[in-house]
């Protein structure tokens, strides 16, 4: 069984190739990194596999739930809200509410209801239940990060997705976002894929896609 499916993808930015017959698997419950140098594609699949941008060829769908094509731009946003979590690099925190609010507030957009005891759940497992009223601005930058971590649980997402969450770490801080990353997505029995050019988080992940001038490369890692 697999949770993402992406067969052949292609695209191109006004003529120059930027992905080219782009295909991997992701297992459930499966650690992958994407890894490749500045401006090798990295932001640009993970938003085709998020359904945000349309490739210009090629399949993508998790589960039996097709992303791209897509039957239009309203299922693939659905697709996503449902059954993905993502964390962006800036960590878009709505400043207005509290860390509890942040988590409520997505989970109601992306699922058309609130959950509060799997918000409060989701917030012990982070170890900021202690930081559940706090206002974005009054949160350590490892708080903050948790908190992004916890707003990306609130749907139980099939698969989780951070973009370069380590890059501005030093190597402590890198190790342990990493851990972070991989406990959540262990308790929700979700399928993580970080993108990111640190190799420092190597030893944490069992498989390595590797972005090279448009093509994927895979790799176990054994170390
Ligand atoms: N909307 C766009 N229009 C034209 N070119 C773009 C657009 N978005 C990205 N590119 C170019 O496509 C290439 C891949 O960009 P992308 O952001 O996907 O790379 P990346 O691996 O995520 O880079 P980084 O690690 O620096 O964030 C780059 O050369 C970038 O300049």
């Amino acid at each position: 069984m697999t949770t993402l499916c992406v067969r052949d993808v292609a695209l191109s930015y006004d003529g120059r190739p930027v992905l080219e017959q782009v295909s991997f698997d992701l297992a459930p419950g499966s650690r992958t990194l994407l890894l490749g140098a500045s401006g090798s594609g990295k932001s640009s699949l993970l938003n085709i596999v998020c359904g945000l941008q349309s490739p210009d060829r090629g399949e993508v769908k998790l589960g039996e739930e097709a992303i791209a094509p897509a039957r239009s731009a309203a299922a693939a946003d659905r697709v996503r809200q449902r059954h993905m979590g993502i964390i962006f690099q800036t960590l878009r925190l709505v400043s207005a509410l509290s860390v509890r609010g942040n988590l409520l507030l997505a989970q109601k957009l992306q699922t058309g209801r609130r959950d509060p005891a799997l918000v409060d759940s989701v917030l012990r497992e982070l170890g900021i239940a202690d930081r559940a009223h706090a206002r974005p601005f009054a949160l350590s930058q490892g708080e903050a990060q948790r908190a992004a971590i916890a707003r990306a649980l609130v749907v139980r997402p099939k698969l989780l997705i951070a973009d370069e969450p380590t890059s501005a770490l030093d190597r402590d801080n890198a190790h342990r976002v990493a851990g972070l990353l991989l406990d959540a997505a262990k308790a929700s029995h979700a399928s993580l894929l970080i993108a990111t050019h640190d190799e420092r988080l190597l030893p944490h992940f069992e498989k390595v896609l590797r972005i090279e001038r448009g093509r994927i490369e895979e790799g176990r890692i054994t170390a």
